[in-house]
């Protein structure tokens, strides 16, 4: 039977564990837990959680990674697996002491690592998942992600004991735990049973004795080890019928519990006089199958397979992928992928991503190197999943493996493959594709700045949103490209904060009334996307809130603009002499139908949103930044009029009649200040503005400029001598008292309370 197998070597050892009660009367020594891992057994152990099984999923995850470890070192070091050949897990129920023992044959702990991995050294991910659980946010089932998987035990147990053997320790050591704030850690008294590896007993609670129940364990652990890649064995029993020997027949085997391979039986020792005779038989079964899901064929895989392939991989019970692209290298480097898109992007993606972010499990031959590799660009860094190379070599370090030729053309692969992946995903799935750009948009330009080479097929796949519908669906470029109008020469956009800051932006209204399409370019790292992609398929980016804009039906319109210039001159030069510490231009606009005026920054210069973005841009070279800022920003801009506008037209009148005073003065810089803060600039006056303002208004509702706020106050009045006494006294006594805590440190609310009794 290929599925059972039978092993005699340790079964007794992996069958019987090593109980609490044993580790209490040896010589232990005691540790503390670490305050935030004590919280967090606090938690474990009293909260009611309903998926309590999981503790198996952690156990057997970390078993596998203990195998993992020794297994790569082998690679360089055969010898050491010599203290222990075969690589598995086995799990065994004790229904006598209530306990489960699960062993591996991994790389062990030595006594230092016990202490320190188990219990005083806090992972950095362990606040985190406490403050989740605490406020009932989190669910324990997701805590594998948070590096604290160990402590799930605690769901099911009441007592635990974890032996271990390293190749780096002559001895075997015992940890045991039964209580929330300390553990202890002794030489194990059984002496070197486990050869190398770890073998954890756990003692379960009450109302947890379930997971003693074979099938319940065995189904369990198929579930959990369907994706382990080392024979995950659970020791089972069954009631087989058998033929007993006669008395007189010296080939007799008395001894029922012994582990008995009954496939060796020899039928032609069989005894002439037979009896049948029931009895139960051990053996360990194996659960899983050992092909990994992604050497085999896609055609034998299911899209749930993969779903719960992602689940396990990603530690995330109810983790979810967009799409997947599973593939099989061949030709010049021979390799297996399975690559996959999450459904989001994980918390702080884009703030580490100045770090690396490793996603992608690399095995060489089915053997597990590292995870920690550059297999993709930073900016396909949130993709995750496992490389399975046969061209690399197993034997060398992983610095030398790194730089490997084979490793940066399977990486030339898998970087082409992913694109494609999500070129297919927008043909196939609009809604999966619209919540992949919400999710990783940022990335993808990210990727279209920096990589020469993929720069086209990137472009390609980003999605803006435009004013054809603003809160409909996005374009492609592509997509604007098709809908561009008769000599249409570029491609318009505007930035801004957010869709709604920019759809009522001045910059828009020529453009849209010509029925002109324009991209929304509202994510921050767009500005840097048009500098370094001026353009895309021949068409030219063009920012419509900047320098001199020209449509493809210009000339029509030029006599006119003319007309206009030469008409408004008188206006345009009052208003430059005017507003001359702000405009070094004043020009008829071709950008305006409804608002009066605009400010356009010169080809060269910021725009207002660029203006705003490097403001809030922090970080070292900070006063470089500001230096370029109140560089740009003492530059002119020009102010764009509109000349069918009534209030323009009422301004020429006036200037053209010489009815220009004060008050116009102010009029005018107030209509400057607010079409400044339309175009998107930061208000650099903000005093003057509001004070002109409230002139504006004093005027309108009929008040004089000098009339001022009836107020009654009452002056505060000065203190008395007996009070500045007082002060005095209390100063002193205050003096004194900080005198003599230099001397003793005092804590704080001693002091406190000595105050306030002297006092
Ligand atoms: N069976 C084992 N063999 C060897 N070392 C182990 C074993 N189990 C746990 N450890 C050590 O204890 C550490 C803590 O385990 P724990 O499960 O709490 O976190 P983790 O394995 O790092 O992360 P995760 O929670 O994702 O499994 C591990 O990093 C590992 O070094």
């Amino acid at each position: 039977d290929a599925q059972q197998i039978v092993i005699n070597d340790h079964a007794e050892g992996r069958t019987q564990g090593l109980a609490a009660d044993q580790v209490e009367q040896l010589e232990t020594e005691k540790f503390t837990f670490q305050t935030e891992i004590s919280r967090l057994m606090s938690l474990i152990i009293n909260s009611l959680y309903k998926s309590r099984e999981i503790f198996l999923r952690e156990l057997i995850s970390n078993a596998s990674d203990a195998l993992d470890k020794i297994r790569f070192m082998a690679l360089t070091d055969p010898s050491a697996l010599a203290t222990q050949e075969d690589l598995t897990i086995s799990i065994a129920a004790d229904p006598e002491t209530n306990s489960l023992i699960i062993t591996d044959t991994g790389i062990g702990m030595t006594r230092e690592q016990l202490m320190k991995n188990l219990g005083t050294i806090a992972k950095s991910g362990t606040s985190e998942f406490l403050e989740k659980l605490e406020s009932a946010k989190g669910d324990v089932t997701q805590i594998g992600q948070f590096g604290v998987g160990f402590y799930s035990v605690f769901l099911v147990a009441d007592k635990v004991t974890v032996a271990s053997k390293s190749n780096d320790d002559p001895d075997q050591h015992v940890w045991m735990s039964e209580a929330v704030d300390d553990f202890v850690i002794a030489k194990d008294p059984r002496g070197n049973t486990l050869g190398r590896g770890t073998q954890i007993t756990i003692h379960l609670k009450d109302g947890a004795l379930e997971f003693l129940n074979q099938d319940t364990l065995k189904g369990l652990v198929a579930k959990y080890s369907e994706f382990i890649n080392f024979p995950i064995l659970v020791w089972s029993s069954r009631n087989e019928t058998v033929t007993k020997a006669a008395p007189t027949t010296e080939k007799q085997d008395d001894d029922d519990d012994l582990l008995e391979e009954s496939l060796d039986k020899d039928d032609s020792d069989a005894p002439k006089e037979e009896e049948q005779e029931t009895r139960t038989v051990y053996s360990w079964d194996r659960v899983n199958t050992l092909k990994p899901i992604w050497m085999r064929n896609n055609k034998d895989v299911s899209d749930e397979d993969y779903v719960d392939f992602y689940r396990s991989f990603t530690k995330n019970p109810s983790g979810e992928a967009l799409t997947w692209s599973h593939y099989k290298g061949e030709g010049d480097v021979e390799f297996r992928s399975l690559i996959y898109v999450p459904s989001a992007a994980d918390p702080n993606f884009f703030q580490n991503l100045a770090e690396k972010v490793h996603n992608v499990k690399l095995f060489v031959k089915r053997v597990f190197i590292t995870d920690e590799f550059d297999l993709f660009p930073k900016w396909l860094s949130f993709l995750k999943g496992v490389v399975d190379a046969d061209d690399l070599p197993l034997n060398v370090s992983r610095e030398t493996l790194q730089k490997h030729k084979s490793l940066r053309t399977i990486s030339k692969h898998l970087v082409k493959k992913s694109l494609d992946m999500f070129a297919q995903l927008a043909k196939q799935d609009e809604e999966k594709y619209t919540t992949f750009i919400k999710q990783f948009g940022s990335a993808l330009k990210y990727g279209a700045i920096e990589s020469n080479t993929h720069r086209k097929k990137v472009a390609s796949l980003l999605r803006f949103a435009s004013s054809y519908d603003p809160s409909g669906p996005t374009v492609s470029l592509d997509g604007y490209i098709t809908r561009m109008k008769a000599n249409q020469k570029s491609m318009y956009y505007l930035s801004g904060m957010s869709i709604s800051e920019v759809e009522n932006s001045p910059f828009l209204e020529q453009l849209l009334a010509r029925g002109y399409e324009v991209l929304y370019m509202v994510d921050p790292i767009d500005e840097m996307l048009v500098q370094n992609m001026p353009g895309y398929n021949g068409k030219m980016f063009v920012n419509i809130a900047k320098g001199v804009l020209s449509f493809g039906d210009d000339e029509e319109l030029d006599p006119q603009d003319t007309d206009a210039a030469t008409k408004y001159q008188p206006l345009f030069d009052w208003l430059k002499t005017t507003l001359s510490n702000h405009v070094d231009k004043v020009i008829s606009s071709k950008r305006l139908t409804k608002s009066p005026m605009a400010i356009v920054a010169n080809d060269f210069g910021l725009t207002g949103h660029m203006e705003r973005l490097m403001a809030a841009q922090g970080g070292e070279s900070k006063s470089q930044q500001d230096m370029m800022l109140n560089m740009m920003k003492m530059q002119k801009k020009t102010l764009e009029i509109n000349p069918a506008h009534p209030i323009i037209k009422t301004l020429l009148e006036r200037v053209e009649s010489n009815d220009v005073d004060g008050d116009m003065t102010d009029l005018v810089t107030v209509l400057y200040e607010t079409t400044s803060i339309r175009s998107g600039y930061p208000l650099a006056d903000i005093t003057g503005f509001t004070k002109r303002v409230e002139t504006i208004i004093r005027r309108g509702v009929g008040v004089s400029l000098e009339e001022e706020a009836e107020v009654n106050v009452k002056e505060a009045a000065e203190k008395t001598k007996e009070e500045q006494d007082k002060d005095d006294e209390l100063r002193k006594q205050s003096e004194e008292i900080d005198l003599k805590n230099d001397a003793t440190d005092v804590d704080d609310d001693d002091l406190l309370a000595r105050l306030h009794d002297e006092l």
